[in-house]
């Protein structure tokens, strides 16, 4: 063996992991807390300013409570580089040790992470009950010590990675707004866009994932200009992503990202693979290294760069408190677009597998495990509670893929209200006016917050979907938004058209210096 081989234990590799996941699940990178502050006291557009407040109010009680700042606490992506002067001391395989540490980290008792992975996507789809396995890409680089990159990647923004291949001559940037304006907003913006571009298929999705992990630093590149294609492309990408008008949660208003990264890599003469993945506002990540001393190290965050935003802050002008016991189509029918409603009483839960399975007994003809009639349903699959929790952290999931259940739902159960998280697609909304049955939306990435208005939790049904169970929560002012009334309106549609407007409005007094 070389002098310069350094052993490095195994279960140093898994301790870390273990350690580093549980660190991200509460922390937030202090660089995207800064970047989300300037947006916050930027922001004009009322609603998509309230809930940048609820996203940091939350990460600050998540980073003091030590517990997830989203419900979804992802899916394990490792970029290991390994230097080949290491000898990893294990009998277990390296993707072993990073899945032991990832075991570790989900089912800490202290601060249990929500396992969402099923073993197979195909048929089945069983909860693999730890979060295992983890997506690893490991590669061999010079040196003698190990840098390993973690992240746990959100389902809802992971869903809108789209990937392309543009002819050579064609625009990239023309095809990324082009695609983020088409994206919808189930990736919970403000975050991040990551672009890939060159090399193949699978190379252009890894550049992109890797990229998004980068230090955000999107002033300083402004204020010192461009000195390469790609950092030219990423200001043209973060000018014209915002101007978009998207927002906070689709929501409508100013900032949609706080920056925008793109990777480059050598390409075939007839080719420009072009990936695309949004990171959401959870933005999980952190980068370590093992030398041979034993687990990565990692001290917390200084958390007085957090902004002091408290509840006072976030009360809007006109908020209307609505009791769901006794809910009536009336009463619903009078909620305006874009309105902050505060909820109160008891609602019931429900996501995807549960979804399906209450539309398989709907077409088999058999009842249901709870009567529908008059409830509201929330899109939510929670962590698991905690000492004196009720429940664990419990944001909305997205509600575009409860679309295909809507009719059958709200034509044969009576449901009087939904809530979720980001757009609903046109057969949805067809429904909601025809049930004249509204949607409301709760922030993505508020999770912590929101389940401090749940006060009681119990299992209705269903209880081997784990997470995905219908459960009746009792909530006392719940803060949501009224996305489509029963007239059919989308604050999704009609948010971002007017911010977009009055962006481009403002952009030309600019220029003709009024
Ligand atoms: O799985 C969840 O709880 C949320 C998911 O990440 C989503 O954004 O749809």
């Amino acid at each position: 063996m070389s002098k310069r081989t350094r052993i490095i234990a195994g279960e140093d590799v898994a301790r870390s992991v273990a350690d580093a996941l549980q660190y991200i699940s509460y922390y937030h990178p202090p660089d995207y807390i800064q970047y989300l502050t300037q947006a916050y006291a930027r922001e004009q557009s009322p609603p998509a300013k309230n809930a940048i407040g609820q996203i940091l109010l939350n990460s600050r009680m998540a980073a003091f409570g030590r517990r997830p700042i989203c419900q979804d606490t992802g899916l394990v992506v490792v970029f290991a580089k390994v230097g080949m002067g290491v000898r990893i001391n294990s009998a277990a395989s390296f993707a072993d040790l990073v899945n032991e540490g990832v075991r570790q980290a989900y089912l800490d008792p202290d601060n249990p992470l929500r396992p969402s992975i099923v073993s197979d996507p195909l048929a089945g789809r069983l909860n693999t009950r730890d979060n295992t396995p983890a997506v690893v890409h490991v590669s061999l680089v010079q040196g003698n010590q190990i840098e390993i990159t973690i992240a746990a990647k959100g389902g809802g923004s992971e869903n809108k990675a789209r990937f392309t291949t543009l002819n050579p001559s064609a625009s990239v940037a023309d095809w990324v707004v082009d695609t983020v304006s088409n994206l919808g907003s189930g990736w919970c913006p403000p975050g991040l866009i990551s672009v890939g571009v060159g090399g193949s298929a699978e190379k252009a999705m890894l550049l992109a994932k890797e990229a998004m992990n980068e230090p955000i630093d999107m002033t300083d590149l402004i204020a010192r200009g461009p000195s390469n294609a790609e950092e030219a492309l990423r200001i043209e990408l973060y000018e014209r992503i915002n101007a978009l008008g998207i927002g906070a949660q689709g929501l409508g208003g100013l900032t949609t990202v706080v920056d925008v990264k793109v990777a480059t890599y050598p390409t075939h003469a007839a080719s420009k693979p072009v990936a695309l993945i949004p990171q959401c506002a959870a933005n999980r990540h952190l980068t370590f290294t093992l030398d041979g001393k034993g687990p990565a190290q990692l001290q917390p965050p200084d958390l007085s760069q957090w902004p002091h935003i408290g509840p006072e802050d976030l009360q809007t002008s006109g908020v209307r408190r609505v009791n769901l016991d006794g809910l009536t189509k009336e009463e619903t029918a009078s909620w305006r677009c874009g309105e902050t409603l505060l909820l109160s009483g008891k609602m019931l839960t429900g996501r995807d597998a549960a979804h399906k399975r209450m539309v398989e007994l709907i077409e088999a003809g058999e009842p249901l495990p709870v009567d529908l009639r008059g409830r509201v349903i929330y899109y939510v699959g929670p962590v698991r509670a905690v000492r004196e929790e009720v429940v664990g952290p419990a944001g909305p999931t997205t509600s575009s893929r409860m679309d295909d259940f809507t009719e059958r739902l709200l034509a044969q159960t009576g449901l009087i209200a939904m809530v979720g998280k980001a757009e609903r697609g046109p057969t949805a909304i067809a429904s909601i006016v025809r049930h004249r049955t509204p949607y409301l939306v709760a922030v993505g990435g508020a999770a912590y917050l929101i389940s401090k208005s749940i006060k009681a939790a119990r299992l209705v049904a269903f209880e081997d979907l784990g997470m995905e169970a219908i459960y009746e929560f009792e909530v006392q002012d719940m803060p949501v938004i009224m996305a489509v009334d029963v007239e059919g309106n989308s604050v999704h549609t009609s948010g971002p058209i007017e911010w977009r407007k009055r962006m481009a409005a403002d952009s030309i007094a600019r220029n003709i210096g009024i």
